[in-house]
């Protein structure tokens, strides 16, 4: 964070601090009424052909060079001695590591063929927590899911859990935000991975949480195995109902596989999951709130949330409420997912932006996939590393 002005750095300390609404609010009113620097430039990345997709990796728009007159080119008065603008500071910033899945086992593949370094991810996890602590980069850290690997000896599930955490816990500069994913919930009981994970919902069941890390930003962390097959005790009435769904929705006698469904319905899996009834209530009361406290909100889940910006089988079974939801408020910059390993991108009908990240499991030894996202007036830039492709993400401050 060196060079950037005082009053626009939050402190860690302040950081963590819930902000209260009426304090949302004055603190709103102030930045409104703040002269915000108009960014240089503001792009995003094309690499694949397909408007507003990213598929490539760690590709970063430059500035174009400004070039020689042309004859269309204005008049203007000499510009010798004007200073050059300075580039303007985010206001925090936040790491982005997804999939690390881990296990102190040999290399693997996926179902479909893909390598997969059990081991490997281990240590991209360091470089990750390394790369934030240099110059204090980020102001907390967002762990989308999937800490351990299903294929971690049950035995082992607790200390590849806790291996994992004190590689967090070496973040110097703040606190790490945690999600749920499968993964984490073939290795251990979800009561338990709640109280590890910290969520602050804790001693409650449920997984789902709201921060608020800066007055005009509100982060949503939403439990997208709300309704599912794996985490609950079998008398569950979520579990029940994830059940039923896959019976009705899947033929096959493996719910894991997606063999015969077409499209969209290849969602309908058991390795992903839905989001509850009382949780999407929930959700629309805080989007509700962030909007009355003048707050751009930053949605967070395991499982993606836009069929754009993920291959269908790592959908979430109830997408459309969810999004249907987020679109009654005008609140929402984006929402950011892992999963689907390859990564994804699309700018949804309502300008969301839906970034499915790259994951840390897939890194070939020596490669890395994590990221910074520095959150400014009216744009997130998506600054990856290696595997994890950058992206600017642009939306109006105005509303
Ligand atoms: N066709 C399939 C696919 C998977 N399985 C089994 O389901 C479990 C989870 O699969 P896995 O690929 O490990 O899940 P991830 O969360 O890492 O990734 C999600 C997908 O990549 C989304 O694109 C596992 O036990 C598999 O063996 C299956 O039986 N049949």
């Amino acid at each position: 964070m060196e060079g950037v002005p005082k009053d626009k750095i939050l402190e860690d300390k302040a950081l963590r601090h819930q902000f209260t609404r009426a304090e949302s609010a004055a603190i709103s009113q102030e930045a409104m009424n703040d002269n915000f620097v108009v960014p240089l430039y503001s792009h995003i990345v094309h690499t694949s052909g397909k408007e507003n997709t990213v598929t490539g990796t760690g590709i970063r728009c430059a500035p174009q060079p400004s070039g020689a007159a042309t004859l269309q080119d204005p008049v203007v008065a000499p510009l010798k001695s004007l200073p050059l603008p300075a580039a303007e500071a985010p206001i925090f910033s936040f790491g982005v590591i997804t999939d690390v899945q881990y296990a102190d086992i040999a290399d693997g593949q996926s179902f479909r063929g893909v390598p997969r370094y059990y081991r490997h991810s281990l240590q991209v996890l360091r470089r990750a927590v390394n790369h934030w602590n240099q110059k204090r980069l980020v102001n907390f850290a967002v762990q989308l899911g999937d800490i351990v690997d299903g294929f971690c000896p049950k035995e082992e599930s607790l200390p590849a859990v806790m291996k994992v955490l004190s590689e967090f816990n070496s973040l110097q500069c703040g606190t790490v935000y945690h999600i749920l994913g499968n993964h984490c919930l073939y290795n251990l009981p979800r009561n338990q991975l709640n109280k590890l994970l910290k969520f602050p919902s804790w001693p409650n069941a449920h997984s789902y949480y709201d921060f608020t890390p800066s007055p005009n930003f509100r982060f949503v962390i939403l439990d997208g195995y709300d309704v599912s097959a794996i985490g609950w005790p079998e008398e569950h009435a979520h579990r029940k109902a994830a059940i039923e769904l896959l019976k009705q929705k899947n033929p096959n006698s493996d719910k894991n596989s997606p063999d015969g469904l077409i499209g969209e319905e290849c969602r309908f899996v058991k390795f992903n999951g839905g989001v509850g009834e009382d949780q999407l209530i929930w959700l629309n009361q805080v989007l509700k709130d962030a909007v009355a406290c003048r707050q751009k909100v930053i949605v967070c889940c395991h499982i993606p949330l836009h069929p754009g910006a993920t291959s269908p089988n790592a959908l979430l079974w109830n997408y459309n409420e969810v999004l249907d939801v987020i679109h009654q408020h005008n609140c929402v910059i984006a929402c950011l997912a892992g999963h689907d390993h390859t990564g994804g991108y699309v700018i949804d009908s309502h300008g969301i932006h839906h970034r499915v990240l790259e994951a840390v499991l897939e890194c070939p030894p020596g490669t890395n996939a994590f990221g910074h996202i520095d959150v400014f007036h009216d744009k997130l830039s998506l600054i990856g590393n290696d595997r994890m492709a950058s992206v600017d993400m642009a939306f109006d401050p105005s509303h």
